[in-house]
């Protein structure tokens, strides 16, 4: 987990084993599973999809996304469920702030297996001022997450500006700083420059807005000397 920047490609049940031996060619680095868009939340299945994941050699974020953060809306305690039984596949288990009934326990669940735990926040309206981007880190830092990631729709190049800046302040800490929508597009190569340690692509069907399809990613990143 230290070759930073990391590239990391969020994907689904749908064709999952083509869009393997896509990223294969494309230099990925991560497969963040996807698990709440799923076709199906029955245990074995997912666990078969996190172990095919595994079969092709990739490093792992599991995530099960909140209804209420563009997820989609499955009870707590059968997301606990599928973070427990894919743990063991994965290298980083994705939580989010807002999810206060599980959070601690996921974060617990990732600790215990001597796996990564990422604490997530998404604003998919605007960018907060500084001092509310201050406290989802610090309340996240409190939690315990090895790694705090926080996506916002940027509206204007002063909240870039702000996104950058107070991720710079923070060079204490593993942090993922994402604009997200046209204007963010910039953040997710140079948040590098500010601290990020790693940025989501796609290949074919993407997963937010403003995400840059994976050949043109990693060719900016080499331009920029981000990449070998
Ligand atoms: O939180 C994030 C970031 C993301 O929303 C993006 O903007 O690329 C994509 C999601 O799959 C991931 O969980």
């Amino acid at each position: 987990m230290e070759k930073y920047p990391l590239v990391v490609l969020p994907a689904d049940d749908n064709e999952l084993e083509k869009t393997l031996a896509m990223a294969v060619d494309k230099s990925i680095d991560m497969i963040e599973l996807r698990i709440d868009q799923f076709s199906n939340f029955d245990i074995k299945y997912i666990v078969e999809k996190a172990q095919l994941v595994k079969k092709y050699d990739f490093g792992m974020i599991a995530t099960v996304r909140s209804k209420e953060e563009g997820g989609t809306d499955i009870q707590d305690e059968d997301r606990v469920k599928i973070f427990e039984a894919v743990v063991e596949y994965a290298d980083i288990l994705d939580i989010e702030l807002t999810s206060k009934r599980i959070n601690h326990k996921v974060i617990e669940i990732a600790k215990d297996e001597g796996k990564l735990s990422l604490v997530s926040y998404h604003d998919f309206e605007k960018t907060p001022e500084e001092d509310e981007i201050q406290k989802i880190i610090d309340d996240a830092s409190a939690l315990g997450a090895d790694i705090i990631k926080y996506a916002f729709t940027v509206n204007s190049v002063e909240d870039v500006s702000r996104l950058m800046c107070v991720t710079a302040k923070n060079r204490d800490k593993k942090l993922v700083a994402i604009g997200m929508g046209e204007l963010g597009r910039i953040t997710r190569v140079a948040g590098f420059f500010f601290g990020s340690v790693l940025t989501y692509t796609y290949i074919g069907k993407s997963f937010a807005p403003g995400q840059i399809e994976a050949g043109r990613l990693i060719e900016e990143l080499k331009f920029y000397g981000l990449r070998g």
